[in-house]
């Protein structure tokens, strides 16, 4: 079974549609959907914004369902010259905890500068960097890029405070170089890391990483665009081999 997680109900109206025979379920908190998407068994739910709403679903969800793999959708902001366009696609290569750290004043350390793990397993410290399944996530960027859609994969970095100066997002993304910024996906993957479940992790760029101005956001555009992607992932077999 895969568990499909979003941080708001607009950003998987879309599939819960597209299943067939749809149940609706109550996991403590967490209001699910599950059914079947082709030869798939899926778990639709919705997780709450953040990275403490994301973590306590996430932990959930994998400890009552073992799903053999967690997909996060949704929409991100794109980071400047990372060649992505509203509505475009973005696949994580890897997470990052982006704002995890202390502020000094000579700069910002991470949790790296500070010695400090986020995450310790028994053969490795994972600091602001958690992994993604690398495979699946080349897979799937390369399905996903097409005449009409561009997909592009690359680190994905997670914060609490949002970049709404240019100067944040410059600084942020010369600490992390990553291509999206969001408030979620890092703690998805940390407890994926955590109890060895499958992770990948898809987006759509509904702003840039900017000076803030929201008449230059398209929200709805990029939650159907991942939607959309994640079926034609699903269409295209991808997550098939997972269960042979
Ligand atoms: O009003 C604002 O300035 C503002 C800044 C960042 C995000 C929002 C949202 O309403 C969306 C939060 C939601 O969407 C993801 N998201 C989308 N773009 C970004 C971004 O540039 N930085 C961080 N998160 C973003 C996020 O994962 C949330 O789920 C409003």
């Amino acid at each position: 079974m895969i568990v499909l997680v979003t941080a708001v109900d607009q950003e998987n109206t879309l599939l819960r549609q597209r299943l067939t025979a749809p149940q609706q379920h109550r996991c403590a908190h967490i209001n699910l959907t599950s059914g079947a998407m082709g030869h798939l068994n899926l778990v639709i739910a919705t997780c709450g914004i953040g990275k403490a709403n994301t973590a306590a679903t996430t932990a959930l969800l994998i400890q009552q369902l073992q799903p053999a793999l967690v997909v996060m959708i949704g929409c991100g902001g794109a980071f400047p010259d990372c060649g992505l366009q509203l509505g475009d696609l973005a696949i994580a290569s890897e997470e990052i905890y982006a704002d995890e750290g202390v502020m000094t004043p000579e700069g910002f350390l991470n949790m790296a500068d500070l010695k400090l793990p986020l995450a310790d397993t028994p053969t490795t410290p994972y600091f602001n960097r958690f992994p993604v399944d690398q495979p699946l996530a080349e897979q799937a960027c390369q399905r996903l890029n097409s005449e009409s859609t561009r997909c592009v994969s690359g680190p994905f970095s997670t914060v609490s405070t949002c970049s709404g100066t240019n100067e944040l997002s410059h600084q942020r993304q010369q600490q992390t170089h990553a291509i999206i910024e969001n408030m979620e996906g890092a703690a998805a993957a940390h407890h994926c890391l955590l109890t060895q479940t499958r992770f990948l992790e898809l987006r759509s760029v509904s702003n840039f990483v900017e000076q803030r101005d929201l008449s230059r956001w398209d929200l709805p555009l990029a939650m159907t665009n991942a939607q959309k992607a994640f079926l034609s992932l699903v269409d295209q077999g991808l997550f098939s081999g997972l269960f042979s």
